[in-house]
C-alpha cells in the first residue's frame, strides 16, 4: 500500500490462488490486514511471474522463518539484472541462527538486498498515518534507489549503512517486547517495564556491536524506536503475547487463537544462541526464551533478573 501511495504500480503476490482471488474481489486482505482498502489498479495474483514482471524491487514481507523457502521460488522469475529485494522480516532463523540478509546471501549469493525496519505497525502505515523507517544496506546507491521508490512525506525513510545493527534491533525488539508484556500481564508495574525496555536496548546494542553493527543504530528507529512502539501495548503481537503469558495463559493456547506471526517466539532461542556463539550474554532475552519453553515462570524469570550481580550501568 505504501509503494502504491508513492506512485508505484504494485502487484501483491499471495501463495494461494483462491486467496488471491478473494483478496482481489474484496479489495482488501481481510485475513491479515482487515480494513485497509487496496488501491484501484493494484494487481493481486498467485502467479509469481506476473507479480515480478518488470519489477523495480520486490518487497518480501514474510515471517523470518519462511524467508528461506520463499527465495528459490523467486529465482526463475527474476530478470537480469534482478530487482533488489527489500526484507521486512524481523527475526533470526531457527537452526541456522541467521539474520534475514544472511539468509538471502546463503540462498541467492550476490543478490542486491536491503533491510526495511523501524517502528511501523502495518495498519497505521496502510492508513497513511505519519511514520518513519530505515532502509539499511551497505550500498548507498541501493539505499537511494529504494528510498526513491518507497518514500512519501508521510512515510519518511532514513538510510542506514548498518544493516547488521538494523537487523539485530528488529529481531531483538520482538523478544524484549514479550518481556515487557509479561511484566505488565503479571502486574509488576510500569517501572519494571521501563527498566526492561532500557536494559533491552543495552542487550541489542551489545549484540549488534559484537556482530559488526554500531551502537548508535541501537538508539535509532530500528532499535529503540521500534522497541518503544512494540513494547507500548497490546497493539503489538509480541507484547500482547507477553501480557497473556504474564497473566498465566498457556503459550500454545495463545498462539492457537492468532492469525499472524508472533516473531519473538521463534526468534528468542535463536537470538540467544546467536549471541552465545558471539560471546554475548542477553539476560532478558534468555529469560524470555526460558519462559517460552516452559523452563521458567514469569515470577522466576523476574527473580532471576533481579538477583543478577550489581554492576555499573
Ligand atoms: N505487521 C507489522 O506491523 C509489521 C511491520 C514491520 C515488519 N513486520 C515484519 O514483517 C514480517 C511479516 O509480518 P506480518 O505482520 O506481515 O506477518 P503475518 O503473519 O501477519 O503475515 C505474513 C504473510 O506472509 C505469508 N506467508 C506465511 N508463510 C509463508 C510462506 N511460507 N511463504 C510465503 N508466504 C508466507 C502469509 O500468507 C501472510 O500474507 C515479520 O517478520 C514482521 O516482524 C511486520
Ligand atoms: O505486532 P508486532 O509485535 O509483530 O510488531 C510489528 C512491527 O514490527 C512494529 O514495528
Amino acid at each position: 500500500l505504501q509503494a502504491a501511495r508513492a506512485g508505484r504500480q504494485v502487484a501483491l503476490w499471495a501463495r494461494d490462488a483462491d486467496r488471491a482471488a478473494a483478496i482481489a474481489a474484496a479489495g482488501e486482505n481481510a485475513r491479515y490486514l482487515p480494513g485497509a482498502a487496496l488501491p484501484p489498479g493494484l494487481l493481486v495474483t498467485a502467479d509469481l511471474g506476473a507479480a515480478l514482471a518488470g519489477a523495480e524491487a520486490a518487497i518480501l514481507a514474510v515471517p523470518a522463518q519462511h524467508l528461506r523457502a520463499m527465495l528459490p521460488r523467486l529465482l526463475p522469475h527474476l530478470a537480469d539484472p534482478a530487482p533488489p529485494l527489500v526484507l521486512a522480516a524481523k527475526g533470526v532463523e531457527r537452526g541456522t541462527l541467521l539474520l534475514p540478509l544472511e539468509v538471502v546471501a546463503a540462498v541467492l549469493p550476490g543478490a542486491a538486498a536491503a533491510v526495511l525496519s523501524g517502528p511501523n505497525f502495518a495498519h497505521e502505515v496502510a492508513a497513511g498515518l505519519p511514520a518513519a523507517a530505515v532502509l539499511a544496506a551497505a550500498d548507498p546507491a541501493l539505499r537511494e534507489r529504494l528510498a526513491a521508490l518507497l518514500a512519501t512525506p508521510e512515510f519518511r525513510l532514513y538510510g542506514s549503512d548498518d544493516p547488521m545493527g538494523a537487523q539485530v534491533g528488529g529481531a531483538a525488539k520482538n523478544v524484549i517486547a514479550i518481556a515487557a508484556g509479561a511484566v505488565i500481564g503479571a502486574g509488576l508495574g510500569e517501572n519494571a517495564r521501563a527498566a526492561l525496555v532500557t536494559r533491552g536496548v543495552a542487550e541489542l546494542s551489545r549484540l549488534a556491536m559484537a556482530l559488526g553493527g554500531r551502537a548508535e543504530t541501537a538508539a535509532g528507529l530500528s532499535g529503540l524506536g521500534d522497541l518503544l512502539l512494540t513494547a507500548s501495548g497490546p497493539a503489538s503481537r509480541n507484547t500482547s503475547l507477553g501480557i497473556a503469558l504474564g497473566r498465566g495463559e498457556a503459550l500454545a493456547a495463545v498462539l492457537a487463537g492468532r492469525v499472524g506471526v508472533t516473531e519473538g517466539v521463534a526468534t528468542a532461542p535463536a537470538l540467544v544462541a546467536r549471541a552465545a556463539a558471539a560471546g554475548v550474554e542477553l539476560p532478558i532475552c534468555e529469560a524470555v526464551a526460558a519462559l517460552l519453553d516452559g523452563r521458567l515462570t514469569v515470577a522466576a524469570a523476574m527473580a532471576r533478573l533481579l538477583s543478577r550481580p550489581r554492576r555499573d550501568e
